[in-house]
C-alpha cells in the first residue's frame, strides 16, 4: 500500500487519504522490554520454588500458578502485536471529485443477513435496509440484498411495505439532506423542525409500522394485507410443508433499478430478498453460508466489484460512508491487494458506564488500529466493504467457479428478472449446489468456525489479502449491543467456541499465521484465536490463593521481599496501561472499570463454558449452534439496564462459576483481614487478602443480586443453593488437603 515514506494517497494537493501513527508507540516499545524482563523474573521465580518444592501439594500448587502466569504471558506477549504500528486514518472524500465522476463509480452491492423474525424484529431490518438504501450514491449502482435464514414471510411482507415507503422516504432525504436516514431514528430523533411535509411522511412511516406490527403478531400474512396475485404468488410459497428448516428457495425482486422509480421520478436502488434452501440433511453453516449464497447470488444477478456486508441491526449513521472507502479503492497509488476496508462495529443504547463492556473498545478500536499499521484489521462481520475479487481466490490467482457466469469479471448484461438470471440465482441459492465444491474452503466466506467473519477476515489475510480500518469521527454504523446479562455471556461463549475452532485448526495463527503473514499478525490472530484459554489464569486466580488462604497457606511473597515489588509492577504495570489506553480512546474510568470486572467475569464464565463446550464438540459430545442474539428485551428489563443495575434473572448454569467465586472471595476476604489484622503475624497473606478484596470490590453487583434485590433480575436462589454447596464442599476439600 502506501510507501514507507509516503503518508498519503494519490497526489499530495489533493489527498484523498492519510495516516498519521500513535504517538505512544515509543512508549508501548520501551514498555514491553522491560515489562518483558518483569515476566521473564516471575517465571524463573515459579520454577525455582517449582524446583525446590518438597510436597506433592506444593509442587501442584506452583505449577498452577506457573500454567496460568504462562498463559497470561503468551497472551500479554500476543497482545504487543497491537502496540508496536498503530496508526490512525483520515480520509478526504471532497477530493474524490477530483479524480472521479459520479457516473464512474463501482457498482455497490449491500448485504443484510437475518435470521428470526422473533429475535430480530422485521420492523428494524427494514430500518436497517432503508437507511442503506438511502445512500448518498449513485441508485443505479447500488442493490439491497436481504438474505433471511429465518425464512419468514414475515419478514418478506415487512420488505414488500419498505419498498413502497421507499419511494417516499428516499427523495425525502435527498432533498433535505438529513443525516439519520433509518427513518425511526429519524423520527425519535427532535433535531429537526416541524413541518407539514415531515408530518406526511411519518404518517407514511406509521402506518407501514402499524402494518407490519399487525401481521407480526398475528404470525401471518392474512389475505387483507394481500394487494395483487404478484404478491399473492410470492406468499403462496409458504404454503404447505414449508418450516424455517426446511423450504425451497425464495427469491423475490421488490425493487428493480431498470424500471422502478420513486415519487419524484428518480431511479430506485435494487431491493432484493433471499431466502435460500434449507434442508434439515444439509448443513447451513450459519450466517456465513447465508453470506455466500447471497454473494453467488448478487454475482449472478448485479455483480458489483464491492459489497458491503451487514448485520440486520446496523443501521448507517453517515450517508456518505461509501465515498469514505473509494477514497482508498479507487485510489491508483493503493496496492492491488486491498481485499477489504473495514469501519468498527459501534452500539448505541448502551448505557453511560457501559455496565458489560459491550463498548470493546481494545476489540473494535484499539487493536484495530494495530492491525492497521501492520497488514490490516480482522473483519467483524459488518460494517465491512470487501472486493469482491477477494473472496474469488488470492490477489494473484483467482479460483474458478463451477459455473461461467460465477466470476467477478463477468460483464452484467440481463436484467434482474429476466427468467434465465432467477433460474440460475435459484440454482446457486439450493443446499445441493455448495455439496462437495470450493464454497468455504477455497472461496467465498470460510467455513469451520463460528466466528465466521474472525475466521474468514484470517484466511483473506493469510492468503495476501490486504485491510483498511476507517474510523470516522461519526459512526458510520449504529447497532445493538445485548443488554442483558445473560445474553452477553451466551454470545461470549459462542464467539469462545469458535475462536478455538480457529486456534486449533491446521490454519492456527501461531504456527499458519506466523508463517503466512508474519509475526506481529500471526501473534495479532492468536491473541483472539486463544483469548478463551484465559478462563485458566482466571479461574486460578480467582478461586485457589483465596481457598488456601482459610487454611493459612501463603502462595505469593512476603510484603518484605522484592519479589513482592515484582508482583506489584506487574499488575499495576498492566492494569495501568490498559487504563491509560481506554482513557486516550475517550472512555471513562467508570467504562474502563466496567470493562475490567467484565474481563474477570467472561472469561470466568463465557469462556469456561465455551472450553468445556468446545471439547464435548471435538469429541463428538455435542453439537454446537449460532444462537442468535437477542435483540429485543422487555421495559422492565430496559429500565433496570439503563439505571447500571445488572440483569440475573434465568437459573442460566452461567452465574454459577460467578456465584461460586462471589461467595469465596467474600468469605476469605473477611477470614483473610482477620487473619492478617488479628495480631497473627500472617503478612504473607497480604497479596492473597488484597487479591480477594479485589474480586470482592468487583463482584458487588452480584452480592446484590444474592442477598439484596427483589426485582425480577435477581439472582434465581436456585443458583445461590448450588453456589453455596459447591463453594462449601471446596472449602471442606481445601481444610481436608491442609489438615495441620
Ligand atoms: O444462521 C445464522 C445466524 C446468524 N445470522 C445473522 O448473523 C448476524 C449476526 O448475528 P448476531 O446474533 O447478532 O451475533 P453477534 O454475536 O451479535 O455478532 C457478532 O459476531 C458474529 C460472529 O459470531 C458476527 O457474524 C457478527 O457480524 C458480529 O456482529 C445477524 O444479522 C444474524 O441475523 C444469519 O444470517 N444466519
Ligand atoms: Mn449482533
Amino acid at each position: 500500500m502506501e510507501g514507507r515514506g509516503l503518508r498519503g494517497g494519490c497526489t499530495a494537493q489533493a489527498p484523498l487519504h492519510t495516516f498519521e501513527p500513535l504517538q505512544r508507540t515509543a512508549l508501548n516499545r520501551v514498555f514491553a522490554v522491560v515489562y518483558s524482563c518483569a515476566i521473564i523474573a516471575l517465571l524463573y521465580r515459579h520454577t525455582q520454588i517449582l524446583l525446590y518444592s518438597t510436597t506433592l501439594l506444593s509442587f501442584s500448587m506452583t505449577l498452577s500458578l506457573l500454567i496460568s502466569d504462562l498463559v497470561l504471558a503468551f497472551m500479554w506477549a500476543c497482545g504487543q502485536a497491537f502496540r508496536m504500528r498503530p496508526i490512525r486514518r483520515k480520509e478526504f472524500a471532497e477530493n474524490l471529485k477530483g479524480i472521479m465522476k459520479e457516473e464512474d463509480f463501482p457498482g455497490l452491492d449491500v448485504f443484510i443477513c437475518t435470521a428470526d423474525p422473533h429475535k430480530e424484529p422485521p420492523m428494524n431490518v427494514v430500518n436497517t435496509a432503508l437507511s442503506l438504501m438511502a445512500y448518498d450514491y449513485p441508485k443505479e449502482k447500488l442493490s439491497v440484498y436481504v438474505s433471511d435464514d429465518g425464512g419468514s414471510a414475515l419478514t418478506l411482507f415487512a420488505f414488500m411495505e419498505a419498498a413502497k415507503f421507499a419511494c417516499h422516504w428516499l427523495p425525502f432525504c435527498r432533498e433535505h439532506n438529513i443525516m439519520d436516514r433509518s427513518p425511526q431514528v429519524y423520527f425519535a430523533s427532535n433535531y429537526h423542525s416541524w413541518s407539514p411535509e415531515i408530518e406526511e411522511i411519518k404518517e407514511i412511516y406509521e402506518n407501514m409500522k402499524v402494518r407490519v406490527g399487525n401481521v407480526v403478531n398475528r404470525g401471518e400474512v392474512s389475505e387483507i394485507y394481500i394487494n395483487n396475485d404478484q404478491e399473492r404468488e410470492a406468499f403462496d410459497k409458504w404454503r404447505g410443508a414449508f418450516t424455517p428448516q426446511d423450504h425451497p428457495t425464495v427469491i423475490q425482486v421488490l425493487l428493480d433499478n431498470s424500471t422502478d422509480k420513486d415519487i419524484t421520478g428518480h431511479c430506485l436502488p435494487n431491493l432484493i430478498y433471499v431466502s435460500r434452501q434449507k434442508s434439515k440433511t444439509s448443513p447451513h453453516h450459519f450466517k456465513a453460508g447465508a453470506l455466500n449464497v447471497l454473494l453467488r447470488v448478487s454475482t449472478i444477478m448485479t455483480n458489483a466489484p464491492i459489497f458491503l456486508t451487514q448485520d440486520c441491526d446496523m443501521y448507517s449513521n453517515d450517508p456518505q460512508t461509501p465515498l469514505r472507502v473509494l477514497c482508498y479503492i479507487c485510489d491508483p497509488a493503493i496496492e492491488r491487494t486491498l481485499g477489504f476496508v473495514q469501519f468498527p462495529q459501534r452500539s448505541r443504547g448502551i448505557n453511560r458506564d457501559d455496565t458489560y463492556g459491550c463498548e470493546y473498545k481494545h476489540l473494535g478500536e484499539i487493536h484495530p488500529m494495530g492491525f492497521d499499521g501492520l497488514r490490516g484489521p480482522d473483519y467483524c462481520g459488518t460494517g465491512t466493504f470487501f472486493l469482491r475479487q477477494a473472496l474469488f481466490g488470492d490477489p494473484s490467482t483467482s479460483v474458478k467457479s463451477e459455473i461461467l457466469e460465477l466470476s467477478p469479471d463477468r460483464i452484467k448484461n440481463k436484467p434482474i428478472k429476466s427468467p434465465d438470471i432467477l433460474a440460475l440465482a435459484h440454482h446457486v441459492a439450493s443446499c445441493n449446489y455448495e455439496n462437495q465444491n470450493k464454497w468455504g474452503y477455497k472461496m467465498g466466506f470460510r467455513y469451520g468456525s463460528l466466528v465466521e467473519d474472525f475466521y474468514t477476515g484470517y484466511r483473506l489475510q493469510c492468503d495476501g489479502w490486504r485491510s483498511i480500518f476507517c474510523n470516522p469521527k461519526r459512526a458510520a454504523f449504529l447497532g445493538n449491543a445485548p443488554i442483558n446479562f445473560v445474553d452477553v455471556l451466551s454470545q461470549c461463549k459462542r464467539w469462545a467456541i469458535g475462536l478455538l475452532e480457529t486456534a486449533s485448526s491446521k490454519y492456527s495463527p501461531i504456527t499458519f499465521g506466523t508463517k503466512s503473514m508474519g509475526l506481529l499478525m500471526g501473534l495479532g490472530y492468536s491473541y483472539y484465536a486463544f483469548w478463551p484459554i484465559l478462563s485458566i489464569p482466571v479461574t486460578v486466580y480467582a478461586f485457589l490463593p483465596q481457598l488456601v488462604l482459610v487454611s493459612g497457606v501463603s502462595v505469593f511473597p512476603e510484603i518484605t521481599e522484592p519479589w513482592f515489588l515484582l508482583y506489584l509492577f506487574l499488575v499495576l504495570g498492566a492494569y495501568g496501561q490498559d487504563f491509560l489506553e481506554y482513557v486516550l480512546e475517550g472512555a471513562t474510568f467508570r467504562k474502563w472499570w466496567n470493562a475490567q470486572r467484565m474481563w474477570m467475569i467472561r472469561s470466568l464464565s463465557s469462556f469456561s463454558f465455551g472450553t468445556a463446550e468446545y471439547f464435548l464438540k471435538s469429541i463428538g459430545l455435542s453439537t454446537c449452534g449460532f444462537n442468535v442474539t437477542n435483540k429485543v428485551v422487555d421495559d422492565e428489563q430496559n429500565k433496570r439496564y439503563s439505571q447500571g443495575i445488572f440483569e440475573f434473572g434465568v437459573p442460566s448454569p452461567l452465574f454459577v462459576p460467578l456465584t461460586m467465586a462471589a461467595i469465596i472471595n467474600l468469605f476469605s476476604f473477611i477470614w483473610g483481614t482477620i487473619l492478617v489484622f488479628g495480631g497473627s503475624n500472617e503478612e504473607g497473606l497480604l497479596l492473597q487478602m488484597l487479591l480477594a478484596g479485589c474480586i470482592f470490590v468487583n463482584f458487588f453487583p452480584i452480592y446484590e443480586a444474592i442477598a439484596l434485590r427483589n426485582d425480577k433480575g435477581k439472582l434465581p436462589t436456585k443458583i445461590t443453593i448450588i453456589a453455596t454447596l459447591l463453594a462449601g464442599a471446596l472449602y471442606t476439600a481445601t481444610s481436608f488437603i491442609f489438615k495441620r
